[in-house]
This record gives C-alpha cells, structure tokens and sequence, in this order.
C-alpha cells in the first residue's frame, strides 16, 4: 500500500521530506524494521522510540511516524508529525489490515476481575453454537483451535489489528477480547469496532498506573464511550452492566449504546436467583426477558454466577439461542488455574487459583469457607512493581479467611521480595501468619501441614508457568510445585 493511501486513515498530520513509497509493513520496534516498513517513534516506559529512527531507515524503513520533526534523516524519507503516535498507529493499523474487525462481531470485556473467564465463557457458547471463534487475553491468543504466545492481556494495536487480520482469513466469526484499563488508557484498542462491551466489576487494582480508583473507573469507561455514537439498525450495539456493581451507573451515562443489565441482588434484565452451591458445582434459576430457566454448572461460587450472566447477557444480544447457552454452560469445564482442583487421591483438597486483587482474594475465601469441612490453608503473595496499596489489604483479608496464612512471593520482578512481605505484614493486626520467601518451600509447607478434610488455596499465579525474579522469568508451575509435594508427603 502506498504512503499516500495510509495516510487518507489520518485526519490532522504534518508532513516532512519528499516521496510517496510503497509501505510493505508497520513496525514499531527498529528491531523488527525491514525494507519499505513504515516506523512508528513511540514515547515508551523505559526507553524513547523516536531514538531508534536513524537505526530504522538504515534498516530499510520508507517512511516514519514521529511526534516532532527528526533530524538528520536522507531527504527522501518521509516523517509524518502526529500528536500522538500511539493513538495514530491504532487508526493505522485497523486501516493497514483492511478493517478486521469491521467483519466481525467482536465483543471487549472490561473490569478487574474475571475477564478471562468471562471472554472463555463466551468463548464457549459461541463455539457450541457453531462459529468459528477467535479470543484474546491474559493467557493466549486463540483462533479456532490454535493457541498463540502473548506479551500483554491487551496487546499493542499492530500486534492487535494482524490479529484480527489473521482471524479473518482463518475464517472467524465471532471474536472476544479482554479489554485492560491500561489497554484503553494508552489507545490500543483505537480503530476496533466493537458490537458488545462488557463490564465485570470494578475493585481496587492498578493504582500504581492509574493513581486514583476515578482515574481507573475513568479509563474502563473508555470502552462504554467508544462503543458508536450513532444508531445502527443493521449493527445495534450493546453495553452489558454489572447491576450490582456501583460503577455501572457511571458507565450508563457514558454510552449511548443500548444498555443490558445483570446480576443477584438488584432488579437486572438477566438475573440468577436461588442459587445453591457445593463442592462439585453450582445450581440457580436463570431469569432472562426470554422466560425463566434452571441452571447446573460445575463453576463454583457467587462470583462465578456473575461471570455465566456477563457472558450469557453478552452471548443473547449476539443473537444465540437461549437453550444453546445453557448447555454450553453447563457443559463448560472452567478455565486453567481459576478454581483448579490439583487431585492425586490426597484426602485434602488442593485449589490453584488466580486471585491477585483483594476483592478477588475477599471472594474465593468466602466460597472456599462455605465448603470447607476442615482448615483452610493459604499461601499468597503480591506481585512487585506492581500496585503496593493493595499488598496489606490481601494479607489484611488472608488472615481474616484463613486458619494457616503463609505470605510468600510472587513475581517479586525489580523489587525485594523481603520489602514485598513486609508490606503485606504491615496489614495485620496481631492474627498469626508463616513468612515464606520460597514459593516453592511456602507450597510445601503449605501440604506437609495439611490433614485430611483441609483446603489448601494456592493464589496469585493461577495459568502462570514462571516466577519473575528481576528481568529474569525461572519456571515455576504451581500446579507441578503442588504435586510434588502431595508425592513427598505421601511417600514419607
Ligand atoms: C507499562 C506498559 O504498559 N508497558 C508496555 C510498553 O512497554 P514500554 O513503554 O516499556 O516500551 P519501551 O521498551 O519503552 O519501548 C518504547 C518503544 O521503543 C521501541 N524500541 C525499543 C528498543 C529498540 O531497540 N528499538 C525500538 O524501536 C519499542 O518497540 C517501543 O515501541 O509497550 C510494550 C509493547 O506494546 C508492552 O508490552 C509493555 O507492556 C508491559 C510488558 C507491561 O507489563 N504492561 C502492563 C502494565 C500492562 O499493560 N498490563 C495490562 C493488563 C493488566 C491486567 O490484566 O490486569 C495488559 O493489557 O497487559
Ligand atoms: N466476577 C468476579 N468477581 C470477583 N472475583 C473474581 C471474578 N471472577 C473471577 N474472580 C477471581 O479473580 C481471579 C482472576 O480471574 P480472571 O483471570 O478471570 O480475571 P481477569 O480480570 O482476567 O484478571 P487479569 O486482569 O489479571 O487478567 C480468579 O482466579 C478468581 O479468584
Ligand atoms: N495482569 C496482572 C496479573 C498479576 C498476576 C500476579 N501473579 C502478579 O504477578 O502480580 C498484572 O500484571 O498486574
Ligand atoms: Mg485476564
């Protein structure tokens, strides 16, 4: 595609030096230039990427995207000056790869927790019902029944809209995509024309990028507010509110897609009533616009039940039949390292699970209490240079949930992991607790205490194969470190 072409996606743009060159790629990483890329400077974290321009164009890029004119640079290169490279590359992208998502009836889901089980979930009913599926998030790309590797829960927009390019071709449908607040906030998902957005909850997290919980609330607002301002019959679009969250209200204002509500407590459209719960599952009455229906699922907990009504709100407006839903709800096994039972025939359970906020934490406790016949074991970290508000909460509800709290780390990454347990103590008011800096020791102090009728809850690394010390990620599977201590404890 020509420069020239590209640029009719942009509305405001300077533009320095001479030429209109065929752009063979995007790229926004100097390392990955090739001949005729177009580079994109952008601002980052750790590093400038405007630094790397000289580099690019001797690496073979035609063009570039710059937030000031660059100097030193052959005439012939065209620098094009945009306020904002990183908004102005989302545009570019979902124009550069032929408009993806414009083909696809893509659903973004929002909130602090249970994204990633909320877009399974979809996921699962939209394949049950027959289509051929993409799903993007924490754990993996996936289209149809192939898996990717990913950096971000929400990727970059390149990384994003070649995605989207490559469902299109493999023949996708129907697409769900995790939506991070930092994703929103930085514009990655510029330029993706969403039919549904969801909203989960809203707790504290990311306070160490988003300051304040407004300024949080304020940034997953984003994706309620960029869901089409005009009326579409043909394509309708849909916010799905969380009733019984308070934010909800916020976001109403803030879209002027049509609206659907869910929830336990409060009057919603879509709503679960008496539910019951077990060891092996959860059962509720599923109260939809389309009649009342029983539901028995294997996902356990109250939390789990607003995850089923998000998706199952999200999946009616997409247009799936109401019997279809259910027995893909019924039939949905859970997702890996939420609520992951670790059985080798000990006489205690084992649970991995992904908990790393403190209402996350608050939720899996209480449903673990509600079933536990004995103790609950725990071992919980919080993760380093990340939101430090939130370690003395979690270890705050820890002590609260658990009859042995054992605090060990959990991707400590540039921080120490002592300072890390030290300020989770500080949220401790005298209850008794186990400092472990050793996961793995932590883990196995966890089981070799554990006698039969007791629960151990592993939290905070769920699906995670790693343990981020510094820069460097060593494998650490919570799952693998569990059995061999069950196997230890066994054969002693
Ligand atoms: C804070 C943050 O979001 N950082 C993201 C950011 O990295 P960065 O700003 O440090 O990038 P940088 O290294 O400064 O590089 C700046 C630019 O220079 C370029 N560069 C760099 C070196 C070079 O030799 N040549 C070159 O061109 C880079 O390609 C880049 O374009 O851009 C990267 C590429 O898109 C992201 O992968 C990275 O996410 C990091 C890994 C991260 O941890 N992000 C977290 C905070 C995050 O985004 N989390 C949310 C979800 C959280 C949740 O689910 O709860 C997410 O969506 O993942
Ligand atoms: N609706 C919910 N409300 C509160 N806690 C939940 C909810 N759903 C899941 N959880 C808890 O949060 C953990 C993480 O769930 P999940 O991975 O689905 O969330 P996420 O929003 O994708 O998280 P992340 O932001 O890290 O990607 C689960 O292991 C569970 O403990
Ligand atoms: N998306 C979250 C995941 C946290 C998982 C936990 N294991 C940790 O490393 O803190 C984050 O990056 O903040
Ligand atoms: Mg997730």
């Amino acid at each position: 595609m020509k420069l020239d072409a590209i640029l009719t996606a942009l509305h405001h743009y300077k533009r320095y030096g001479n030429g209109n060159p065929e752009i063979t790629s995007l790229e926004m990483d100097s390392r990955a230039v090739k001949e005729g890329s177009l580079f994109i400077c952008i601002k980052g974290f750790t590093v400038d990427g405007h630094e790397f321009a000289l580099e690019a164009v001797k690496k073979g890029a035609a063009a570039l995207l710059s937030e000031k004119p660059l100097n030193h640079l052959p005439d012939d290169i065209p620098v094009i000056v945009v306020n904002d490279t990183k908004r102005a590359m989302a545009v570019l992208a979902d124009y550069f790869y032929d408009q993806p998502t414009h083909k696809l009836h893509l659903i973004g889901v929002t909130g602090t927790n249970g994204k990633t089980t909320t877009t399974h979930l979809i996921d699962h009913i939209f394949r049950n019902a027959g289509y051929k599926t993409g799903l993007i998030g924490t754990m993996y790309t996936k289209i149809n029944d192939q898996q990717y590797e990913v950096k971000n829960t929400t990727p970059d927009s390149l990384t994003l809209q070649k995605t989207f390019k490559k469902m299109i071709e493999e023949n996708v449908t129907h697409a769900s995509m995790e939506v991070s607040s930092h994703a929103l906030h930085m514009g990655r998902v510029h330029g993706c024309d969403f039919d549904v957005a969801v909203f989960t909850n809203l707790t504290q997290d990311h306070l160490d990028y988003h300051q304040t919980m407004e300024e949080y609330r304020n940034a997953k607002g984003l994706l309620f507010a960029q869901l089409g301002n005009k009326y579409d019959h043909d394509h309708p679009k849909f916010s799905i509110l969380n009733g019984d969250d308070p934010a909800s209200d916020y976001y109403r204002h803030m879209t002027s897609s049509h609206i659907v509500t869910y929830g336990i407590e409060n009057e919603c459209e879509i709503m679960a009533k008496d539910l019951k719960m077990n060891a092996s599952g959860t059962s509720f009455l599923l109260v939809t616009p389309e009649g009342t229906f029983p539901v028995q699922m294997k996902l356990i907990g109250k939390f789990s039940v607003y995850n089923v009504l998000a998706a199952i709100a999200a999946s009616l407006v997409s247009g799936v039949e109401i019997e279809k839903i259910i027995e893909a709800v019924e039939s949905m096994e859970g997702v890996r390292g939420r609520f992951e039972l670790v059985d080798c025939g000990q006489n205690f359970s084992v649970i991995i699970d992904y908990a790393h906020t403190p209402d996350s934490l608050d939720n899996l406790l209480k449903t673990v209490k509600e079933f536990a016949k004995k103790r609950v074991i725990l071992v919980v970290g919080c993760g380093g240079d990340r939101d430090r508000t939130k370690r003395p909460l979690m270890a705050k509800i820890a002590v609260q949930w658990a009859d042995i709290p054992i605090f060990t780390s959990d991707n400590p990454r540039n921080e120490d992991p002592h300072q890390i347990l030290k300020d989770m103590a500080a949220g401790v008011d005298g209850e008794p607790f186990h400092s472990i800096v050793d996961r793995e020791e932590a883990i196995q102090f966890a089981i070799s205490n554990a006698e039969e009728g007791d629960v151990v809850v592993i939290a905070g690394k769920g699906h995670e194969t790693y343990q981020q010390i510094g820069d460097k990620k060593f494998d650490f599977d919570d799952r693998k470190v569990a059995i061999r201590a069950i196997q230890l404890k066994e054969n002693k």
